[in-house]
């Protein structure tokens, strides 16, 4: 992978006070635990600034995230892993969990980890074009943890989440339009900011203390069943690592992923 240039995400207020959120990890904002971090700390500052609502994208022009980062699960060091894992659980506990207004301009492919991302938001929009968003773990021969599954159970009917949990159905944007994966459809990145800032807009006569609580006590479930079972999750994500079929599933995937971009 190229030298990273520039910072790993970039964090900048509109005229409307509201925040974009750019992840900036070259080629596929791979999410790895520098990038990781870089987004909690960004959402902490959303968070403790008091900014409305934050809309989250990528400078990339066709992936929006491709999801965790193989090379952190790949013959892991231990302790790195450990880390990175509960910096993923941060992340996630503070986006789903966030008070302010959350919206995805998904602008590209949103593979498994850029899915999460992406569905906990409150809403996505996403740019056409060839691209696909889905939780496709069980295809790498992994199983996507409770709090991943609980966010798509979150999103779209249980029945449809089983199935594509199950199938690793990747939707195309039509698709996922469909089945309620995602809420729009844009025609480039402005258009999808846009469309985002228009359901912002949404809230402007809305008690903003009454729209937030609603929308913590909606969400409360799945974060407590996180909070309760933290260790126990990151101890089944080691436990994981160090199985030598799991390790031997990654180095096909990531072997057939090398082939895929020498082509
Ligand atoms: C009971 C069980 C209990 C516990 C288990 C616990 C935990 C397990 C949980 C694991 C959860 C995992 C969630 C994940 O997110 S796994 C990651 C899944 N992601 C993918 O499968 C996406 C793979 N990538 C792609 O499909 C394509 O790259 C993409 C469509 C995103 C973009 O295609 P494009 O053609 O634009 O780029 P490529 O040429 O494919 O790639 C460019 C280079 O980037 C490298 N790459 C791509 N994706 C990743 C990745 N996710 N991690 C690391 N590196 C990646 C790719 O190899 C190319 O590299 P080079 O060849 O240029 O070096």
């Amino acid at each position: 992978m190229a030298a990273q240039a520039g910072p790993l995400v970039d964090l900048s207020i509109d005229n409307d006070g509201i925040a974009i959120l750019t992840m900036n990890r070259p080629p596929v904002n791979s999410l790895n635990l520098e990038l990781l971090e870089e987004i909690g700390k960004s959402l902490d500052e959303v968070a403790k600034n008091k900014t409305k609502s934050m809309i989250l994208t990528s400078s990339s022009p066709s992936v929006f995230s491709a999801g965790l980062d193989i090379m952190e699960m790949y013959k892991p060091d231990l302790k790195r892993a450990e880390i990175f894992w509960t910096t993923l659980q941060d992340v996630w506990i503070k986006l789903f969990g966030s008070s302010y207004i959350t919206a995805a301009a998904i602008n590209g492919h949103a593979p498994a980890g850029g899915c999460l991302l992406s569905m906990s938001c409150e809403y996505r929009v996403m740019v056409e074009g060839k691209y696909t968003i889905g939780l496709n773990e069980t295809a790498l021969g992994i199983v996507a943890p409770t709090w991943f599954m609980d966010t798509m159970c979150h999103t779209i009917p249980i029945r449809q989440a089983e199935y594509a949990l199950t199938t690793a159905r990747m939707f195309t944007v039509d698709e996922a339009l469909q089945v309620g994966l995602i809420d729009e459809s844009a025609s480039d990145k402005a258009d999808a900011i846009d469309k985002c800032k228009k359901f912002i807009r949404k809230f402007d006569k809305i008690p903003s203390l009454a729209r937030a609580v609603t929308k913590q006590k909606i969400r409360e479930g799945p974060l407590v069943r996180l909070q309760k079972n933290r260790q126990q999750d990151t101890a089944e994500f080691l436990g994981f690592l160090k199985n030598p079929k799991i390790q031997q599933s990654l180095e096909m995937y990531i072997q057939s992923l090398k082939q895929k971009a020498a082509k």
